[in-house]
């Protein structure tokens, strides 16, 4: 049994070794960090969105920015779009399913807003119309995906396209790149503060 924990621990391991050496994943992290603190000083606002484990992944990442992650600090504004249950069964009962996030861009995005969208196939129907609502709204996008990206490619300001045709690996590295992100993210963003 112990072989069946090590052989999926190494294809994590793996899969992080690859995110490590791609230069353009690292720097995207980056470049989608710096973009969302500029964002946030100018009083904008990160929503999140993602379905099954994603939606627990943009739950998780909103917390960091809400609560803290590392340092004791001002709260920042982030939004899950996946925790209202009124909202998502209103929105899924009456406009469908692939409304569930572009309509809560409707009626929270404004411009100048970050939408930071996680699909590991980058071909679910509800993210893909939540990247397009948050474009015409002259939203920042951010989009975290994997296998070969998917519909999700060529859409976004800012993608990450994790090395791996496996679910379970691509969702490890989303969550170890969240975290860089909001530690990214605050620590662009308290310098700004501070120079401002
Ligand atoms: O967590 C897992 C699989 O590890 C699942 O819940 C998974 O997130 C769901 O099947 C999602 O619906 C997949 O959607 P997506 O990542 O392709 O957008
Ligand atoms: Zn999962």
């Amino acid at each position: 049994m112990t072989s069946l924990v090590r052989e999926h621990l190494n294809g994590t391991a793996a899969t992080i070794q690859k995110v490590l050496a791609d230069e353009t994943i690292l720097s995207t992290v980056a470049a989608a960090a710096e973009a969302t603190a500029a964002s946030m000083l100018k009083g904008g606002k990160l929503l999140v969105a993602g379905n099954g484990g994603s939606a627990a992944d943009a739950q998780h990442l909103v917390a960091e920015f809400v609560c803290r992650l590392v340092h004791d600090r001002a709260a920042m504004r982030a939004v899950a779009l996946t925790v209202d249950s009124s909202n998502l069964t209103a929105i899924g009962n009456d406009l469908g399913f692939d409304r569930l996030f572009s309509r809560q861009i409707e009626a929270l995005g404004a411009t100048g807003d970050v939408f930071f969208g996680i699909s590991t196939s980058g071909n679910s129907p509800n993210i893909l119309a939540a990247i397009d609502e948050a474009k015409k709204r002259g939203m920042i996008t951010v989009g975290f995906t994997g296998k070969d990206g998917g519909r999700m490619v060529g859409l976004c300001d800012f993608t990450v396209i994790i090395p791996s045709s496996i679910t379970a690996h691509i969702q490890e590295c989303h969550l170890a790149l969240e975290h860089v992100f909001c530690a990214m993210t605050e620590r662009c963003y308290f310098e700004g503060l501070k120079q401002s």
